[in-house]
């Protein structure tokens, strides 16, 4: 499979229009790895290349996230209840009872019907799109005593659930199991393997997903004990492939396809053993050598990446630069993906960011002008959501991205305060804010759709005992006015105090002060207009000859 990730990370990039890499599918015998929806230029995207056949008596499961918690099996009774389960299943109705052999060919004309049918409902639409969905089950593992994930095993499923629906994937079951310690060949146990490997055979899997970071020898050895074409991926790979899809700018799809290559260049190891085998081991180290070669043609791939990366990020700076000679304060909304940021954005300002009920709907930072009642005026910057277990080459490549982040005066965490994870989220958020150094600046909690909870009056009254907190519906607009009054409360503990003496020619940068500062008194002077103010550090700077002149 890691093998054939390869055809896929040459597809985002623009730099990349040809086929760089040998093992395209005509020179490797199985089909390229493309992680679930490709080529964007097509019309129709296959959520794999090739679409296994049917097999007999599958169960239709709902792709349906809620229905999906329900699902996740632990124990190695899934492969007994699966098999029954197919065999008695027909059209969601249990029938314990044998069939008789007058009913069987009605039965099989039935059965095809419905298989047909089932065949016909996994093409989707998504994004204006049509997609075939691939069924996909989900393994997990919960390690016994040693290190704790703030998310729990099926918790974290669940969200793995979310994010295979947001690539287009229609889940139909999951599994877990509890290890001390991963198997370094297969990451899960051999009793496990071959309880996936029946439920595959069962449900006509062809897709499986794991909840952790898998190393190529374990990729290589699951997809060869599952068998067939059935493609094994984890969930970094399905996190990559979902921005490769959401890459709609040019610098995006350039982040995307440096983390898919930086994510497929330690996995290149042994892929080309076969070429030794095929030679009946005489040509001993022709697969090393080829091995090498292609990590070659991968890191000049990635070395071009960064070097194009490095321009359009100087380009970003040149804008921002331009950007800040307007003294407007820069307000950045960071939290969890399906937070409700976007709407936020769009409630605010009546921009048109895409929101959506899917996790990663925003790639690219938006940033929009936002007048509060008073005639003070901030900018809002939407930026990408955070996920636990964030691939860290994903953060490296948004480095660029995130580094409006990193210069704006506050920073808005917005949570989906109706989630039951909320505060797990929380703690994703600021571990990831953590990594981006960003902890000197202030901060703004802000509990979103409050009209979701199953207690909205208990958040209010919770929200108002603590500090820093502002209840809202991003929705429904409820709370944004309170929330324009904390940013500007906000804002000015993030501001400097000036006392600066304007002259009179110089009326516009008085206007400005007004704009951009919180101005406490003006008092007209023969030289010009005192101003006491609190402003933006930059904006102080641009006024230190002023402040001069006001203290001689
Ligand atoms: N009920 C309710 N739903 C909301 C509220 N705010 C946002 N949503 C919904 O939540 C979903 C996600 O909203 P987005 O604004 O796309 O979330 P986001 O934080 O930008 O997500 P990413 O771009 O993936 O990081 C959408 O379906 C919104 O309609 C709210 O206040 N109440
Ligand atoms: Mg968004």
């Amino acid at each position: 499979m890691s093998l054939c990730f390869c055809g896929s990370i040459v597809q985002p990039s623009p730099l990349i229009c040809e086929p760089y890499f040998p093992w395209t599918s005509s020179s490797y015998p199985n089909r390229p790895f493309v992680p679930f929806t490709l080529r964007k230029d097509s019309k129709c995207i296959s959520s794999g290349f090739s679409i296994p056949v049917l097999q007999q008596g599958i169960r239709v499961v709902s792709s349906d996230i809620d229905s999906f918690q329900n699902t996740v099996t632990e124990t190695t009774e899934v492969k007994e209840e699966v098999k029954n389960e197919v065999a008695r299943t027909v059209n969601g109705v249990t029938d314990t009872k044998p069939e008789s052999k007058a009913s069987r060919p009605s039965t099989t004309v039935k059965k095809k019907k419905e298989e047909d049918e089932s065949f016909e409902n996994r093409f989707k639409l998504r994004n204006g799109r049509e997609i075939f969905q691939e069924k996909a089950y989900l393994v997990g593992v919960e390690r016994k005593g040693g290190i704790h994930d703030s998310f729990g095993t099926q918790e974290s499923l669940s969200e793995l659930a979310h994010l295979a629906d947001t690539a287009g994937l229609m889940v139909v079951d999951s599994t877990y199991q509890k290890l001390t310690s991963p198997n370094p060949r297969t990451y899960i146990g051999s009793g496990k393997v071959s309880e996936i490997k029946s439920a595959i055979n069962a449900l006509g899997v062809e897709t499986v997903i794991f909840d952790d970071e898998l190393s190529a020898g374990q990729l290589r050895n699951l997809e060869k004990a599952f068998g067939g074409d059935v493609r094994v991926c984890d969930r970094t790979a399905l996190i990559l492939d979902i921005f490769n899809q959401r890459a709609a700018t040019h610098e995006a799809a350039l982040q995307v396809a440096l983390a898919q290559m930086e994510y497929q260049l330690p996995r290149l190891t042994k892929m080309w053993t076969h070429l030794e085998r095929q030679a009946g081991g005489q040509v001993k180290g022709m697969g090393e050598k080829q091995i090498e070669v292609d990590k070659r043609i991968l890191r000049t791939q990635i070395g071009v990446l960064k070097k194009e990366l490095e321009s359009v990020r100087k380009h970003r700076k040149q804008y921002r630069n331009r950007r800040f000679s307007v003294p407007v304060p820069v307000v950045s909304l960071v939290g969890y993906t399906n937070a409700g940021k976007s709407t936020l954005l769009n409630q605010l300002t009546g921009a048109n960011v895409l929101s959506e009920d899917r996790l990663f709907a925003t790639l690219d930072p938006t940033t929009r002008r936002v007048q509060m009642k008073n005639g003070k005026e901030f900018l809002l910057t939407d930026t990408v959501g955070f996920i636990q277990k964030l691939p860290t080459t994903l953060v490296a490549a948004f480095r660029a991205t995130l580094e409006e982040i990193s210069e704006s005066s506050l920073l808005v965490h917005v949570i989906d305060i109706s989630h039951p994870l909320a505060e797990k989220q929380i703690e994703a958020v600021d571990k990831v804010l953590s990594e981006l150094d960003v902890s000197s600046i202030p901060k703004l909690m802000v509990w979103n759709k409050v009209d979701k909870a199953s207690d909205p009056q208990r958040i209010k009254l919770e929200a108002e005992k603590r500090e820093d907190v502002v209840c809202i519906s991003a929705l429904n607009g409820d709370g944004l006015a309170e929330f324009c009054n904390a940013v500007n409360e906000k804002l000015k503990d993030s501001m400097v105090w000036v006392e600066a003496l304007v002259p009179f020619e110089k009326g516009d940068l008085l206007s400005t002060i007004h704009q951009v500062g919180m101005v406490e008194r003006t008092e007209y002077t023969e030289q010009g207009t005192l101003v006491k103010a609190h402003v933006p550090l930059r904006f102080a700077r641009l006024l230190t000859p002023m402040r001069q002149m006001c203290v001689s």
